[in-house]
């Protein structure tokens, strides 16, 4: 068996600190090489971004550029459809046929993942990896804490010897950032800097984004 791969979903506008930090911690805890950034072009449960989608990529790729083990992937850009996860990964699974699929969320994704396009089928492609969000306590639907507690392991070893079929919620550092509130205090001419990487943050002063 290869060793896992992480997934990252998200609408990424823009990436920020609250993004990178858990998800870094993830690949370490779990002995991954790749972490597979994924930018959504159509996200199914909030209003498609007013951010061109060459700017998010670009963005994410900033942040590949710092970090070797970061790889955008435009699975779901290039995609003329809802970007449902479900389908992502039936697509992933036929690339990656003998390695652990770990797809990374946040707790306020897993406290609304009952509402996700054939969200029970989610683990016969992928394990799930939930972090911790500032901001967010847990509040699963009752369905989602018997999908919990019928899938839940807490063994990283588990996640590397299984393709798929896994939840594991991991205790990675609480920061309370969001995009919308980058985006909220960009366009109020507010200071951001200690919530993105610079080159981030280089690239949004260079292309004149989020002013009001
Ligand atoms: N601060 C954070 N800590 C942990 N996970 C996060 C954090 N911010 C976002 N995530 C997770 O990253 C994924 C992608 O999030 P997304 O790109 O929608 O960012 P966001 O900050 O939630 O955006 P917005 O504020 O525009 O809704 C989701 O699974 C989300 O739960
Ligand atoms: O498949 C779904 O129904 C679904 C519903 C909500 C979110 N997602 C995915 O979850 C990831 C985080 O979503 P978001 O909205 O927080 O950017 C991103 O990859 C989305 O495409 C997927």
């Amino acid at each position: 068996m290869n060793k896992p791969t992480l997934l990252f979903g998200g609408t990424f506008d823009p990436i920020h600190n609250g993004h990178i930090q858990p998800i870094l911690e993830i690949q370490e805890w779990l002995g991954a090489d790749e972490i597979r950034l994924i930018p959504n072009r159509i996200p199914p449960h909030k209003a498609r971004p007013e951010t061109q989608d060459q700017h998010r990529v670009a963005m994410c790729q900033q942040v590949a550029a710092m970090y070797p083990q970061f790889v955008v992937d435009d699975i779901e850009l290039t995609a003329p459809r809802i970007s449902y996860s479900f389908d992502t990964f039936v697509e992933l699974r036929q690339r990656y046929t003998t390695t652990p699929l770990c797809f990374v969320i946040g707790m306020d994704s897993l406290n609304s993942i009952h509402t996700w396009h054939r969200w029970q089928e989610l683990l016969d492609y992928v394990h799930l990896v939930v972090a911790e969000r500032g901001g967010y306590q847990t509040e699963l639907h009752p369905d989602v804490q018997l999908w919990l507690a019928k899938n839940q392991t807490e063994s990283y070893k588990c996640l590397e010897n299984n393709l798929s079929g896994k939840i594991l919620l991991v205790n990675s550092t609480k920061l309370k950032i969001s995009s919308s509130y980058i985006r909220q205090r960009l366009s109020s001419g507010l200071d951001c800097r200690c919530l993105l990487p610079y080159a981030v943050h280089e690239y949004i002063e260079e292309h004149h984004l989020y002013l009001s």
